[in-house]
This record gives C-alpha cells, sequence and structure tokens, in this order.
C-alpha cells in the first residue's frame, strides 16, 4: 500500500490506535468524510447500477416441513444464495432487544466501549474492530463492530462480555438456533442428505460467531462503503437488520445491485462459501455490500454458522456420488478463514483458495 497522507494518518490514529472507532469520529462532529474513506469512482454504488426489476424471495416457513417451503428455501439459495424467512419463531421482542442492545453498546462513552477493542478486551471472545484489517487498507469502511465467538466453550467467558447487551446477545443466539438447524436440514436434504450427524454438524456449526454491526450516519453515504463486497465464509448467515436499509445483494457479473428491503420480523438468510464449496456449486455464496445512511445510524446482528476450527470441508460424497467432479479440494477451515482476511473481503476471491 502507498503512504497515506499527513491527514489520513492522523484519522487512522484517531480511529484505530487511540480506539475511538468510526462512532467515535462521528461523535466529533466531523461534516465531510475523510479522504480515508472515500471510494474511487468506480467503486461506489451509483443509482444506474441498482436493479429494481428483480428481488430476493420472502419465504414464509411457519411449515417447514411443507414441501413447496423446502423447494422455495432450496431453488433461492441456488438462484440467489440469499432469502428473508418469516413466521421463523424467533420472537419479535427478542429480534428488538438485540437491535436496542447494539445501540445501547456503541452509545457508551468511549473509555467504556473501547475496554473491548481488538487485542485488549478481557476476553478474547468479545473484540471492538473497526472496518477489516484497518492498519493495511487504502479506503476503510465507515463501520465498528463488536464480535462475539459463541461456541459453547466460548459462551463460559460471558462473564466477561460487555453487561449492557450480553443477556440479549446470548438470548438471540439461543432462539436462532434452531432456525439454523431447520435450514441446514432443509438445505442438507436438497443434497440428498437425509442427516446432520455430529461430524457434519461440526464441519457446519461448531464455531458461530455474532457481530453486533454499527454503521453511525455519514455525511455523504454515496462516497463511502459500509461493508464492500464479499461474500460470507460461513455456511450460512443469519442476519437481523433494522429498518433502515442499505443491504445490496449482486444480482449479475455486470455490476448491478439488488436492496434487500427491511421486512419487519423477518431474518435474511444467506449462503456461505463453506456451503457452496460443499454443495459444489449447487447453492451460491452471492457477494453483497452495505451502504451507511445519511442521517440515521445502521445496526445489523449476523450470526455466522461457521465450521469447527479444525474441520475439513469439501464437496459432499452424496454430491458427487454420481460421478461429478469435484470443483474444489478439501481444506482446514482455519486457513480458509485466515485466507479471507488476508485478502480484506475481496469480492469472492477467497474461494480461489479452495478451487480445484
Ligand atoms: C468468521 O465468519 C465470518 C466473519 C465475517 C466478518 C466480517 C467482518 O466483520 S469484517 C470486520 C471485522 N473484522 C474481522 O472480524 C477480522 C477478523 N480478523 C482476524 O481474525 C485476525 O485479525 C486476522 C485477520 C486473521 C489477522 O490475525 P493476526 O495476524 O493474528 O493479527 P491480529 O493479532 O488479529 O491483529 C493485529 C492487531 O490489530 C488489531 N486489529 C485487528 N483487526 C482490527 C480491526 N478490524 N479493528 C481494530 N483493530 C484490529 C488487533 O487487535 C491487534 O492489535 P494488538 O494491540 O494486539 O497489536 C464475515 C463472514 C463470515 O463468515
Ligand atoms: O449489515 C448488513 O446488512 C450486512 C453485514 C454483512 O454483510 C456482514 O457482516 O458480513
Ligand atoms: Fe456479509
Amino acid at each position: 500500500m502507498p503512504p497515506r497522507d499527513p491527514n489520513s494518518e492522523k484519522i487512522i490514529d484517531f480511529v484505530v490506535n487511540k480506539r475511538n472507532g468510526i462512532k467515535g469520529l462521528v461523535d466529533a462532529g466531523i461534516e465531510t468524510v475523510p479522504e480515508l474513506y472515500i471510494l474511487p469512482v468506480q467503486e461506489r454504488l451509483e443509482p444506474n447500477k441498482i436493479l429494481t426489476t428483480d428481488y430476493i424471495p420472502v419465504i414464509d416457513v411457519s411449515n417447514w416441513d411443507d414441501p413447496k417451503v423446502i423447494e422455495s428455501i432450496c431453488q433461492a439459495a441456488g438462484k440467489w444464495g440469499f432469502f428473508q424467512i418469516i413466521n421463523h419463531g424467533v420472537p419479535l421482542e427478542v429480534l428488538d432487544a438485540v437491535k436496542e442492545a447494539a445501540h445501547r453498546f456503541f452509545g457508551l462513552p468511549n473509555e467504556e466501549r473501547s475496554k473491548y477493542w481488538a487485542g485488549n478486551s478481557p476476553t478474547e471472545t468479545v473484540a471492538l474492530k473497526t472496518s477489516v484489517v484497518p492498519q493495511a487498507e487504502s479506503v476503510l469502511e465507515w463501520k465498528d463492530n463488536l464480535s462475539f465467538r459463541c461456541s459453547p466453550r466460548d459462551l463460559e467467558s460471558y462473564p466477561l462480555w460487555p453487561p449492557v447487551c450480553r443477556d440479549e446477545v446470548v438470548k438471540y443466539l439461543q432462539s436462532a438456533n434452531p432456525v439454523i438447524r431447520k435450514l441446514l436440514e432443509v438445505l442438507l436434504k436438497g443434497l440428498k442428505v437425509e442427516e446432520i450427524n455430529e461430524a457434519r454438524e461440526y464441519a457446519l456449526t461448531a464455531s458461530p460467531i455474532l457481530n453486533l454491526n454499527y454503521y453511525p450516519h455519514c455525511p455523504n453515504p454515496d462516497l463511502t462503503v459500509g461493508v464492500g463486497p464479499h461474500s460470507d465464509i460461513s455456511a450460512i448467515t443469519i442476519l437481523l437488520q433494522d429498518d433502515i436499509g442499505g443491504l445490496y445483494v449482486r444480482a449479475t457479473d455486470d455490476d448491478s445491485w439488488i436492496h434487500v428491503p427491511p421486512v419487519n420480523g423477518a431474518l435474511v438468510i444467506n449462503i456461505g462459501d463453506i456451503l457452496q464449496i460443499m454443495s459444489n456449486d449447487r447453492y451460491r455464496s452471492i457477494e453483497h455490500r452495505v451502504v451507511a445512511n445519511g442521517s440515521k445510524d445502521r445496526v445489523s446482528v449476523p450470526i455466522f454458522a461457521n465450521p469447527g476450527a479444525d474441520a475439513i470441508f469439501g464437496p459432499l460424497p452424496e454430491v458427487l456420488e454420481s460421478g461429478e467432479q469435484p470443483l474444489y479440494k478439501e481444506v482446514v477451515f482455519s486457513d480458509y478463514f485466515k485466507y479471507f482476511f488476508s485478502k480484506r473481503l475481496e469480492g469472492k476471491k477467497a474461494m480461489e483458495f479452495a478451487r480445484i
């Protein structure tokens, strides 16, 4: 990366080294977007790139066993890699409470919030971060996030989690778990896998991560990026968004994007790289991106259902049984994870790591 100009160095010092985050910069009253956050013109989400003639399906899952529901889920996973679900059983109060908890955490005075800064937190299962790898990025994302590692072992460090949000995080996680399980059962049934045994469960969901994403209002969101185009490395991601909007999914390879409109009580589901690989491309992990809002502070809460660190994954034998050639080799999840973050979420490039 070329050296930064002195003003960008000052911003990095304030946002990263002094642990204020982008939230701290907005609280300080900036009225224009600093150079460090301005995207090159060709990378911005211009209005002519937004497609309004198509939409991501919304699926009512009140009866998971209904063959029409199963078909809609598997079809959406193959076509869009994204869908929303309603009537999933997670109570509205639980969804609202975790979004409020995110606002409460990011509303803490900076000295309180920064106690959890990555590398300084009382437990390595919780880390407050900004952008992705800020020391190495030429343009930073307009986002801070509080990340919780959530395996049963990680949950033992609950007493060290921030009291203003930990109960709501755990409650949401517990309520979302059966939904994650059901979704995986349906999606794997679509791949001819009838039962999720212990080894499969480990390879799909042993190390979940829950993030509280915070996108403070931005003086000029058209110039910036909340989250840059990326696919998730998870098996699947369950995303709770608020009513502000700003999430876009790639519609075509020629750089057009579809908005995912907020639906009260819905969860947005997306297929991650792991399940694309396991399905040998039957399901697709699609790129998505986020634009911050000009006047409101947006929150979102993804749960990434990730394999255990040492889990080995590759195309499933059930998928290959008719003689189909595997498109991917077997990979250890922790290697994939490190590769993904070293590439700074650049689109779907991480998948090259596993491609034959
Ligand atoms: C997992 O499934 C997912 C996840 C996602 C997540 C998307 C995002 O949320 S992107 C924004 C958040 N970023 C991350 O979660 C990056 C995760 N990073 C890592 O796991 C590691 O940092 C690493 C990239 C693998 C590199 O590890 P290492 O070389 O050991 O370096 P570190 O010790 O971690 O970091 C050095 C130093 O920098 C601090 N730091 C690192 N990242 C940040 C940050 N974003 N903000 C602020 N500070 C940061 C770190 O604390 C260290 O500080 P010291 O004080 O100890 O020097 C999407 C989809 C999925 O499926
Ligand atoms: O905030 C959102 O709507 C999506 C965030 C996202 O894509 C992620 O955290 O991986
Ligand atoms: Fe994502």
